[in-house]
Protein backbone atom coordinates (compact mmCIF):
# COMPACT_ATOMS: atom_id res chain seq x y z
CA UNK A 1 0.00 0.00 0.00
CA UNK A 2 1.43 3.73 -0.76
CA UNK A 3 2.16 5.82 1.97
CA UNK A 4 0.67 8.94 -0.49
CA UNK A 5 -1.19 8.43 -3.85
CA UNK A 6 -2.67 10.88 -5.98
CA UNK A 7 -4.67 9.97 -8.70
CA UNK A 8 -5.63 11.82 -11.70
CA UNK A 9 -5.96 15.19 -9.66
CA UNK A 10 -7.19 18.26 -10.63
CA UNK A 11 -7.68 21.81 -9.35
CA UNK A 12 -8.42 25.46 -10.56
CA UNK A 13 -8.40 29.44 -9.75
CA UNK A 14 -11.18 30.69 -11.09
CA UNK A 15 -10.81 30.57 -14.88
CA UNK A 16 -6.80 29.64 -14.14
CA UNK A 17 -6.57 25.63 -14.56
CA UNK A 18 -3.56 25.59 -12.40
CA UNK A 19 -3.32 21.23 -11.78
CA UNK A 20 -3.92 19.02 -14.85
CA UNK A 21 -4.82 14.93 -14.07
CA UNK A 22 -1.44 14.87 -11.32
CA UNK A 23 -0.93 11.15 -10.63
CA UNK A 24 1.88 9.76 -8.88
CA UNK A 25 2.68 7.38 -5.56
CA UNK A 26 5.25 7.00 -2.54
CA UNK A 27 6.45 4.48 -0.91
CA UNK A 28 6.94 4.55 2.86
CA UNK A 29 9.59 6.63 3.43
CA UNK A 30 10.40 8.00 0.42
CA UNK A 31 10.84 11.67 -0.65
CA UNK A 32 9.42 13.43 -3.54
CA UNK A 33 10.54 16.30 -4.68
CA UNK A 34 8.63 19.00 -6.63
CA UNK A 35 10.92 21.52 -8.79
CA UNK A 36 9.61 23.79 -11.53
CA UNK A 37 9.15 27.08 -12.72
CA UNK A 38 7.00 29.69 -10.60
CA UNK A 39 3.61 29.26 -11.36
CA UNK A 40 3.89 25.30 -12.29
CA UNK A 41 1.53 24.55 -9.55
CA UNK A 42 3.66 23.04 -6.89
CA UNK A 43 2.97 24.44 -3.62
CA UNK A 44 -0.21 24.20 -4.85
CA UNK A 45 -0.24 20.39 -5.31
CA UNK A 46 1.70 20.50 -1.72
CA UNK A 47 -1.37 22.16 0.00
CA UNK A 48 -3.88 19.73 -2.03
CA UNK A 49 -2.22 17.36 -0.01
CA UNK A 50 -3.25 18.36 3.41
CA UNK A 51 -6.81 19.79 2.32
CA UNK A 52 -5.72 23.42 2.48
CA UNK A 53 -6.85 23.73 -0.99
CA UNK A 54 -9.73 21.41 -2.37
CA UNK A 55 -9.24 19.44 -5.32
CA UNK A 56 -12.03 19.44 -7.97
CA UNK A 57 -11.41 16.23 -9.37
CA UNK A 58 -9.31 13.21 -8.81
CA UNK A 59 -8.13 11.39 -5.20
CA UNK A 60 -5.75 12.01 -2.48
CA UNK A 61 -4.63 8.72 -0.27
CA UNK A 62 -2.81 8.80 2.73
CA UNK A 63 -1.68 5.76 4.88
CA UNK A 64 -5.23 3.96 3.26
CA UNK A 65 -7.19 6.98 3.82
CA UNK A 66 -9.04 8.87 1.28
CA UNK A 67 -8.90 12.37 1.40
CA UNK A 68 -12.35 13.90 2.32
CA UNK A 69 -13.80 17.17 3.50
CA UNK A 70 -15.83 16.60 6.24
CA UNK A 71 -14.97 18.69 9.19
CA UNK A 72 -13.76 14.92 11.15
CA UNK A 73 -11.89 14.00 8.24
CA UNK A 74 -10.07 17.34 7.50
CA UNK A 75 -8.94 17.36 11.19
CA UNK A 76 -7.59 13.68 11.62
CA UNK A 77 -5.88 14.77 7.99
CA UNK A 78 -3.93 17.51 9.16
CA UNK A 79 -2.83 15.25 12.31
CA UNK A 80 -1.81 12.72 9.68
CA UNK A 81 -0.02 15.23 7.21
CA UNK A 82 2.18 17.88 8.96
CA UNK A 83 3.56 20.97 6.93
CA UNK A 84 6.00 23.50 7.20
CA UNK A 85 6.63 26.81 5.48
CA UNK A 86 9.37 28.67 4.34
CA UNK A 87 8.05 31.39 7.32
CA UNK A 88 8.41 29.19 10.69
CA UNK A 89 5.47 31.32 12.57
CA UNK A 90 6.54 30.06 15.74
CA UNK A 91 5.02 32.18 18.75
CA UNK A 92 8.03 34.89 20.16
CA UNK A 93 6.18 34.96 23.19
CA UNK A 94 6.44 31.14 24.15
CA UNK A 95 9.83 29.17 24.55
CA UNK A 96 10.22 26.73 22.26
CA UNK A 97 9.18 23.93 24.41
CA UNK A 98 5.89 25.75 24.90
CA UNK A 99 5.67 25.95 20.97
CA UNK A 100 5.89 22.73 20.55
CA UNK A 101 3.46 21.73 23.23
CA UNK A 102 0.86 23.35 21.98
CA UNK A 103 -1.20 21.33 19.26
CA UNK A 104 -0.69 18.46 21.36
CA UNK A 105 -2.73 19.93 24.45
CA UNK A 106 -4.89 22.00 22.07
CA UNK A 107 -5.32 19.50 19.50
CA UNK A 108 -4.96 16.23 21.28
CA UNK A 109 -5.85 17.58 24.31
CA UNK A 110 -3.18 15.87 26.15
CA UNK A 111 -2.34 16.29 29.84
CA UNK A 112 0.78 18.82 29.92
CA UNK A 113 3.56 16.05 31.28
CA UNK A 114 2.76 13.81 28.28
CA UNK A 115 2.88 17.15 26.02
CA UNK A 116 6.34 18.03 27.28
CA UNK A 117 8.02 14.64 27.03
CA UNK A 118 7.07 14.58 23.54
CA UNK A 119 8.12 18.25 22.94
CA UNK A 120 11.50 16.59 24.67
CA UNK A 121 11.61 13.73 22.00
CA UNK A 122 10.72 15.85 18.93
CA UNK A 123 13.56 18.48 19.76
CA UNK A 124 16.19 15.56 20.05
CA UNK A 125 15.20 14.47 17.05
CA UNK A 126 16.06 17.51 15.12
CA UNK A 127 18.81 18.07 17.24
CA UNK A 128 17.91 20.92 19.48
CA UNK A 129 17.59 19.45 23.00
CA UNK A 130 19.32 22.33 24.98
CA UNK A 131 16.76 25.16 23.18
CA UNK A 132 13.62 23.71 25.27
CA UNK A 133 13.31 27.11 27.32
CA UNK A 134 14.82 29.57 25.34
CA UNK A 135 12.55 31.98 23.21
CA UNK A 136 12.41 31.99 19.24
CA UNK A 137 14.12 35.30 18.77
CA UNK A 138 17.03 33.85 20.87
CA UNK A 139 17.68 31.24 17.86
CA UNK A 140 19.12 31.26 14.38
CA UNK A 141 16.64 31.03 11.45
CA UNK A 142 18.14 26.95 10.65
CA UNK A 143 17.58 26.31 14.57
CA UNK A 144 13.91 28.12 14.08
CA UNK A 145 13.43 26.25 11.09
CA UNK A 146 13.93 22.93 12.96
CA UNK A 147 11.72 24.09 15.80
CA UNK A 148 9.14 24.21 13.22
CA UNK A 149 9.60 20.77 12.03
CA UNK A 150 9.79 19.63 15.89
CA UNK A 151 6.40 20.98 16.63
CA UNK A 152 4.47 19.13 13.11
CA UNK A 153 6.52 15.83 14.60
CA UNK A 154 5.09 16.56 17.41
CA UNK A 155 1.55 15.49 15.79
CA UNK A 156 3.04 11.93 14.65
CA UNK A 157 2.13 12.72 11.26
CA UNK A 158 2.92 9.72 8.86
CA UNK A 159 3.65 12.13 6.27
CA UNK A 160 5.67 15.65 5.87
CA UNK A 161 5.66 18.37 3.58
CA UNK A 162 8.08 21.26 3.16
CA UNK A 163 6.76 24.17 1.62
CA UNK A 164 10.61 26.46 0.36
CA UNK A 165 11.75 25.38 3.67
CA UNK A 166 15.29 26.81 3.15
CA UNK A 167 14.52 29.74 1.05
CA UNK A 168 14.79 32.48 3.80
CA UNK A 169 17.92 31.32 5.13
CA UNK A 170 21.47 32.42 4.68
CA UNK A 171 23.47 29.53 2.70
CA UNK A 172 25.23 28.46 5.89
CA UNK A 173 22.19 27.48 7.66
CA UNK A 174 20.50 25.37 4.89
CA UNK A 175 23.04 22.13 5.82
CA UNK A 176 21.69 22.00 9.29
CA UNK A 177 18.03 21.65 8.03
CA UNK A 178 18.64 19.43 5.27
CA UNK A 179 20.28 17.15 7.83
CA UNK A 180 17.33 17.33 9.75
CA UNK A 181 15.40 15.69 6.77
CA UNK A 182 17.89 13.34 5.63
CA UNK A 183 17.51 12.23 9.43
CA UNK A 184 13.55 12.12 8.76
CA UNK A 185 13.98 10.52 5.82
CA UNK A 186 16.15 7.41 7.68
CA UNK A 187 13.67 7.04 10.34
CA UNK A 188 11.00 6.18 7.61
CA UNK A 189 9.19 9.33 7.17
CA UNK A 190 7.33 9.87 3.75
CA UNK A 191 8.09 13.40 2.92
CA UNK A 192 7.36 15.72 0.24
CA UNK A 193 9.03 19.04 -0.59
CA UNK A 194 8.72 22.23 -2.37
CA UNK A 195 12.09 23.84 -3.36
CA UNK A 196 13.93 26.27 -5.81
CA UNK A 197 17.42 24.84 -4.90
CA UNK A 198 18.38 21.86 -7.48
CA UNK A 199 21.14 20.95 -4.93
CA UNK A 200 19.01 20.53 -2.43
CA UNK A 201 16.27 18.05 -4.36
CA UNK A 202 19.55 16.74 -6.08
CA UNK A 203 20.98 15.55 -2.72
CA UNK A 204 18.35 15.25 -0.67
CA UNK A 205 15.59 14.04 -3.02
CA UNK A 206 15.01 10.24 -3.64
CA UNK A 207 12.22 11.07 -6.54
CA UNK A 208 11.93 14.08 -8.62
CA UNK A 209 8.30 15.34 -10.32
CA UNK A 210 9.22 18.38 -12.65
CA UNK A 211 6.44 20.42 -12.87
CA UNK A 212 5.27 22.21 -15.95
CA UNK A 213 2.00 24.11 -16.73
CA UNK A 214 0.14 22.11 -13.94
CA UNK A 215 1.23 19.28 -15.14
CA UNK A 216 3.99 16.42 -14.40
CA UNK A 217 6.41 16.68 -17.19
CA UNK A 218 8.65 14.50 -15.50
CA UNK A 219 9.21 11.95 -12.86
CA UNK A 220 12.15 9.96 -12.17
CA UNK A 221 14.49 9.27 -9.49
CA UNK A 222 16.70 11.76 -8.83
CA UNK A 223 19.97 10.75 -10.28
CA UNK A 224 18.48 10.09 -13.50
CA UNK A 225 16.36 13.10 -14.04
CA UNK A 226 19.00 15.33 -13.40
CA UNK A 227 21.81 13.42 -15.32
CA UNK A 228 19.22 12.53 -18.66
CA UNK A 229 16.26 15.01 -18.60
CA UNK A 230 14.00 13.58 -21.16
CA UNK A 231 12.44 16.89 -22.49
CA UNK A 232 13.33 20.19 -23.46
CA UNK A 233 11.15 21.60 -20.97
CA UNK A 234 13.65 20.64 -18.01
CA UNK A 235 16.67 21.19 -19.74
CA UNK A 236 15.61 24.62 -20.37
CA UNK A 237 14.81 24.84 -16.66
CA UNK A 238 17.80 23.22 -15.54
CA UNK A 239 20.15 25.28 -17.49
CA UNK A 240 17.71 28.34 -15.99
CA UNK A 241 18.62 27.00 -12.40
CA UNK A 242 22.81 26.87 -13.04
N1 LIG B 1 -5.50 31.14 -3.84
C1 LIG B 1 -5.27 31.38 -5.15
N2 LIG B 1 -6.18 32.03 -5.90
C2 LIG B 1 -5.96 32.26 -7.21
N3 LIG B 1 -4.86 31.85 -7.88
C3 LIG B 1 -3.93 31.20 -7.18
C4 LIG B 1 -4.07 30.94 -5.78
N4 LIG B 1 -2.97 30.26 -5.35
C5 LIG B 1 -2.18 30.13 -6.44
N5 LIG B 1 -2.74 30.68 -7.53
C6 LIG B 1 -2.19 30.69 -8.90
O1 LIG B 1 -1.98 29.34 -9.27
C7 LIG B 1 -0.78 29.19 -10.03
C8 LIG B 1 0.10 28.17 -9.37
O2 LIG B 1 0.58 28.71 -8.12
P1 LIG B 1 1.55 27.88 -7.17
O3 LIG B 1 1.81 28.75 -5.99
O4 LIG B 1 1.01 26.53 -6.94
O5 LIG B 1 2.84 27.77 -8.09
P2 LIG B 1 4.32 27.38 -7.66
O6 LIG B 1 4.83 26.50 -8.73
O7 LIG B 1 4.35 26.86 -6.27
O8 LIG B 1 5.02 28.81 -7.74
P3 LIG B 1 6.22 29.40 -6.82
O9 LIG B 1 7.42 28.61 -7.20
O10 LIG B 1 6.30 30.83 -7.28
O11 LIG B 1 5.80 29.26 -5.41
C9 LIG B 1 -0.18 30.58 -10.14
O12 LIG B 1 -0.57 31.13 -11.36
C10 LIG B 1 -0.81 31.33 -8.99
O13 LIG B 1 -0.89 32.71 -9.27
Amino acid sequence: MSALAVSGVSKRFGSLQVLRDINLSLEKGQMLALIGRSGSGKSTLLRCMNGLERIDAGHITIGGHALSYAPAALRRLRQDVGIVFQAYNLFPHLTVGRNIMLAPRLVLRWPSARAEARAREVLATVGLSEKFDAYPNQLSGGQQQRVAIARSLAMAPQVMLFDEVTSALDPELTGEVLITMENLARSGMTMVLVTHEMSFARSIAHIVAFMHDGRIHEIAPAKDLFARPRTEELRRFLSSTL
